[in-house]
């Protein structure tokens, strides 16, 4: 069966939104943007992602009714997710039983935390986790994300 995917995607600096709108065209998903309502500066992003705060986001899909599957995706910030982020993991309605992947891309390499916020958030909620994907800096330059993002895809297809 086709599952029916949500993409929801926060990114800063585009890297994350790049991967995603590859994503979007391998499932032919939708795609919904999480947007900050005020940027903040580079230490209070990190500080916000780092506590685990929430920051007011600007309207977008939040609502599963009409979705299988939701693919949430974020950069990490200070190993974390970012404030905005999880304001919309909290604002996400309708979202009992339906699955989820969630992906991450990263300046480096380290022990992230951040896919694992949104599983244990999402999962409590009677999400079912299919999976997970973190691309760093030197894979999307090398252009390696590109078999990473199909192999990810897969889980979504197979289903
Ligand atoms: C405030 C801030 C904090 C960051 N913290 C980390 C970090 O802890 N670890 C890491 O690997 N990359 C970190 N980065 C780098 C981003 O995760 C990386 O560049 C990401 O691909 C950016 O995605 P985007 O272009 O979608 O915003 C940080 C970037 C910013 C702006």
């Amino acid at each position: 069966m086709k599952l029916k995917v949500l993409i929801a995607c926060y990114s800063y600096s585009g890297n994350t939104l790049k991967v995603a709108k590859e994503l979007k065209e391998s499932l032919s998903a939708d795609l919904t943007k999480i947007e900050p309502v005020k940027d903040r500066f580079y230490l209070l992003k990190g500080w916000g992602a780092l506590r685990e705060q929430r920051a007011a986001i600007k309207p977008c899909t939040t609502d599963l009714h009409d979705y299988d599957a939701l693919v949430v995706c974020c950069p990490i910030w200070a190993g974390k997710s970012p404030a905005g982020l999880n304001q919309y993991l909290d604002e996400l309605q309708n979202v009992k039983g339906k699955k989820l992947g969630a992906f991450v891309t990263m300046g480096g390499n380290g022990n992230q935390k951040a896919t694992m916020q949104i599983r244990e958030a999402l999962s409590e909620r009677g999400m079912e986790f299919l999976g997970q994907m973190k691309i760093a800096s030197k894979d999307l330059k090398s252009g390696a994300y590109t078999e990473m993002v199909e192999t990810f895809a897969k889980k979504f297809q197979d289903s």
